[in-house]
């Protein structure tokens, strides 16, 4: 992978991700700089990664080749109104933030610099992401690579063409941990009201789970509903629980509550 210097501005949870992603790919941590306002998680990056910390985003921006812009949505206007002050010509910009277009991000930036849209989600954390990316023709094709190599690093990647493409990736992919955590909740809470103690409740739950999207992983030759299939038997368990979900109005649900993130992440667009 290209070793640009790289920085990230904001130091939450999604870069703590990508870097420990980053530097268990091999990237040198001296090529890596975070900054944040307070130091608790500038000081745990640091002595987990051994990366450069600063309280600065002037000096993040002087450091960087590459810019990773990782602050909440609400908060990305000022921050990069500030890094204004710095030549931020020649800079990559690399932002995560849901519902922020290129041109909104330009802006607020102050130049029409390259900029590629992120978005990532919580499970890179643990090296199982999945991101998907937009670039517009100012990335190059050498950046895009970069930024590809980037997020590799904690998991898989997907391409769009369309800018609105995003908003499809927000809602399969980076807000959709948590509806399967919904799930898992439910699941849990049903077990208990069963009789099981918490903890087995959780145990059960989370086993099946983990089997189940392993067995997904595993065997791409198989459709999804092939795999259900072979879990349901005729007239017994499954299948009465599978039609009951089916008779309530899953897809529906599960349709309308990604159209409600695209909702959401349009109405962003215009908001901020
Ligand atoms: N959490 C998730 O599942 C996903 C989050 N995202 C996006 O990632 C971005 C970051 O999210 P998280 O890491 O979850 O948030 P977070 O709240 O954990 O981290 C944001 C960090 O930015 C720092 N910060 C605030 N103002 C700053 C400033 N002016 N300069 C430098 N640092 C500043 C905060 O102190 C905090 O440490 C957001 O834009 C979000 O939309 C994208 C995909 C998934
Ligand atoms: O909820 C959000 O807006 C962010 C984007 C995807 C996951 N978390």
């Amino acid at each position: 992978m290209q070793q640009k210097k790289l920085a990230f501005i904001g130091a939450g949870n999604m870069s703590r991700s990508i870097i420990s992603g980053l530097i268990q790919s091999g990237y040198s941590q001296e090529n890596i700089l975070a900054s944040n306002p307070s130091t608790p998680k500038l000081d745990a990056l640091k002595k987990d990664f051994g990366i450069h910390t600063s309280q600065s985003n002037d000096e993040a921006c002087q450091f960087a080749d590459a810019i990773v812009l990782a602050v909440k949505p609400q908060m990305m206007g000022e921050m990069c109104q500030a890094l204004q002050n710095n030549n931020l010509s020649d800079k990559l910009f690399l932002s995560i933030a849901a519902g922020l277009p290129v041109a909104r991000l330009q802006a607020m930036l102050g130049g029409d610099y390259p900029v590629v849209r992120i978005m990532p989600n919580t499970p890179s954390l643990l090296g199982k992401g999945m991101s998907g990316m937009y670039a517009d023709d100012k990335v190059s094709a050498a950046d895009k690579q970069y930024v590809d190599d980037v997020m590799g690093s904690v998991g898989e990647t997907v391409w769009v063409e369309q800018e609105e493409g995003i908003n499809g990736v927000i809602a399969a992919a980076g807000s959709s941990p948590a509806y399967f955590f919904l799930f898992l909740q439910a699941m849990q809470e049903e077990a208990m009201n069963m009789g099981f103690e918490k903890d087995i409740a959780r145990k059960m739950v989370q086993q099946a789970m983990l089997g189940a999207a392993e067995m997904v992983c595993h065997n791409q030759n198989l459709e999804l509903s092939e795999l259900r299939a072979q879990v349901t038997s005729k007239g017994g368990t499954t299948a009465a629980a599978c039609n009951t979900l089916i008779d309530e109005g899953l897809s529906d649900t599960v349709a309308k509550a990604m159209r409600a993130a695209v909702a959401r992440a349009e109405e962003m667009a215009k908001q901020l």
